[in-house]
């Protein structure tokens, strides 16, 4: 050991955590300049990185791939640095589905990704045309008005930016939670009644307000004693509840219950089945009576002014009791920040069965459970269709701190997320993760104290972007502790991706996790059936080899108090203006394992 102290490192550690976060930033930034997000701005270049390096590191920055190499690029405009187009990669290939369990990268003359997959052809260039193209742009000369995006049908052109490294933008999300906190501060904390505090974290230690327990107590049913028997036993006994018992004199015995207050001259409880009366009532024991024995003396447990939990605990059932017993009518807690879920696309259905290319809305149903299970309150979910004005108005209007938007990240004709941050001017702190599924997620600062998480459409790829931008924000703005990471052991080998980390459904069997099948970006049978999704680095993982695990913040919704009522936005032009219909789970597991 080196001899400092937690303290320093703990600061070390936060530093390295910061400058990482720096790094990123800056590199978005630079991406910005360099016209990835409001071009129109002089660009700056960053050296290349060395490609295919490891890049989960926690504390490792942002990963660069060179914007400006020569050779192909990715559907985002990103160069490939060994040349290929990675960009397919996972998309339609999902390695634990398929017979031919080659990697793709070792597959040659594997086919295009069919450019008719958003009906207008490639929307995304391999050439030198697309990386030195206009990037997206806010200036008047590039016209962005959602109408016109709208309208059209061709692709929109994607900006040249830079996906973080999987670790880097988490901890970009976190970093944005600290913000937010910070200028919520102390305006966050509530006190509220036991009944409403499940599934909130503490604001202040729980400190106990008096002894426990707060007189000596009989731990049995039986006798208590004073003095060496055999005893007298008098005829009135104590049950719980009753105050003030009479005093014993050495010789004498009562009987008692569990839970009551044992006279304060009492040696001893003799439980009902290690004793015996005789006709005259004389109390006899049946073994060694020990000095004290079941009895639990005022402040065993505690005493008042002790620190039963730290500030930032989450308050489960357990901590409800625990805060009752020690005299708490209510909690001192950190307020939920307040999210909304504006759910986009005008292909979604929220009842019955798909039908003429319209398909359900998987992610109303699913979000709401589970930003609430991360600590979130969520004030609505709305379905806002394809419709720009409507998104433009509702992240305008939005005075949620956490907007979350599903869809339209993309490139695709009806994408308006970007432009919609475009116009209004957002910080764009994340565009893009080196993650699959889900690599469109992206994080902005829409305006002080407010962040919209995008999304991709694809459910599995949501739930990647949930958990890698969503979770780490929201666990700090709902003041809950540090996430321990954990690991455990692959039961069968993952194919990785060449250069992006990927998120694997797992199920935990013993001290096992198995990989699960359906685990395709538009695939929610493998997650349905997963506790945690596991963290595959790039190039794969053998069997046995220890993965970290994301657990999956299961549905916790105690109160029901969530105004997250489901329906049709009135601007919105979703394919069906029905209030949703939550359907059970289908028994996925079953057949699930690889
Ligand atoms: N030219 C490109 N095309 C695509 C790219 C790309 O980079 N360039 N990325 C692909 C990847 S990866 C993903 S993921 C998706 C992300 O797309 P968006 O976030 O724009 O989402 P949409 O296009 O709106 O939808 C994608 C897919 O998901 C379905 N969807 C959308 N919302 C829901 C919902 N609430 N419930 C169920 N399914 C939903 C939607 O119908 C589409 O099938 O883009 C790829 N394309
Ligand atoms: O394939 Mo996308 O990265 O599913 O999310």
């Amino acid at each position: 050991m080196s001899g400092q102290s937690a303290e320093s490192l703990a600061a070390q550690a936060r530093a390295a955590e910061d400058s990482a976060v720096d790094e990123a930033l800056a590199l978005v930034n630079e991406g910005r300049r360099a016209g990835a997000f409001g071009a129109g701005r002089p660009g700056g270049g960053r050296p290349r990185e060395p490609h295919g390096g490891s890049e989960h590191h926690p504390l490792q920055p942002l990963q660069a791939e060179a914007a400006t190499a020569a050779g192909s690029s990715d559907r985002l405009g990103r160069p490939s640095a060994d040349g290929t187009d990675s960009s397919d990669f996972l998309d339609h290939w999902d390695p634990n589905d398929r017979q031919d369990e080659t990697a793709p990268a070792d597959r040659p003359g594997r086919e295009a990704r069919p450019g008719a997959a958003h009906g207008t052809g490639p929307a995304h260039s391999t050439g030198p045309a697309h990386s030195t193209g206009p990037a997206h742009n806010t200036s008047p000369a590039h016209d962005t008005s959602p109408e016109r995006q709208a309208a059209s049908t061709a692709p929109v052109e994607r900006p040249r930016h830079r996906a973080a490294a999987w670790a880097a933008a988490r901890a970009v999300a976190q970093r944005a939670g600290r913000d937010a906190a910070a200028l919520r501060g102390r305006t966050a904390e509530r006190r509220v009644p036991l009944d409403l505090a499940l599934g909130l974290t503490l604001a202040e230690p729980l400190v106990a307000l008096c002894d426990l327990p707060s007189f000596d107590t009989s731990a049995m049913d039986g006798w208590v004693v004073a003095g060496p028997g055999p005893w007298d036993v008098r005829a009135e006994g104590i049950l719980a509840g009753q105050d003030g018992p009479e005093p014993l004199s050495d010789g004498e015995a009562v009987r008692i219950a569990t839970g009551a207050r044992v006279p304060r001259e009492a040696t001893a409880v003799i439980r009902s089945e290690h004793g015996r009366t005789d006709a005259k009532g004389r109390l006899f024991p049946l073994r060694d009576v020990g000095h004290g024995q079941d009895i639990r003396p005022r402040g065993q447990e505690c005493r008042s002014g002790d620190q039963l939990l730290p500030p930032g605990a989450l308050v489960t059932p357990a901590v409800l009791g625990l805060a009752a017993a020690a005299g708490y009518d209510e909690l001192p807690t950190v307020a939920r920040p307040r999210a909304e879920v504006f759910v986009l696309g005008d292909e979604l259905l929220t009842m019955g069965l798909p039908r003429d290319g319209l398909i359900r809305d998987a992610l109303g149903p699913m979000l709401p459970h589970w930003l609430r299970a991360l600590g979130a309150e969520v004030v609505s979910v709305r379905r806002l269709g394809d419709d720009p004005k409507a998104l433009l108005k509702a992240v305008r209007s939005s005075d949620a701190d956490l907007v979350v938007t599903t869809g339209g990240t993309a490139s695709g004709p009806v994408d308006h997320v970007h432009p919609t941050l475009s116009r209004i001017d957002a910080d764009l702190l994340v565009d893009g993760v080196a993650v699959r599924p889900g690599h469109p997620m992206l994080l902005a600062r829409t305006k002080p104290g407010q962040y919209l998480v995008g999304l991709p459409g694809n459910p599995l790829a949501a739930v990647s972007g949930l958990l890698t931008l969503a979770e780490p924000m929201l666990r700090v703005l709902a003041g809950r502790p540090v996430h321990e990471a954990y690991t455990a052991p692959l039961r069968s080998a993952v194919h990785g991706h060449p250069h992006d980390t990927r998120l694997v459904p797992v199920a935990l069997r013993g001290d096992e996790a198995v990989p699960l099948h359906y685990n395709g970006p538009a695939m929610l049978r493998g997650v349905a059936a997963a506790d945690g999704l596991a963290v595959v680095a790039p190039g794969g993982a053998r069997a046995g080899q220890e993965l970290e695990i994301l657990d999956l913040p299961w549905s916790w919704n105690p109160s029901g108090s969530d105004a997250h009522g489901y329906g049709q936005d009135s601007a919105g032009k979703g394919a069906d203006k029905g209030r949703g219909k939550e359907s059970g789970k289908g028994g996925a597991a079953e057949g699930c394992f690889t």
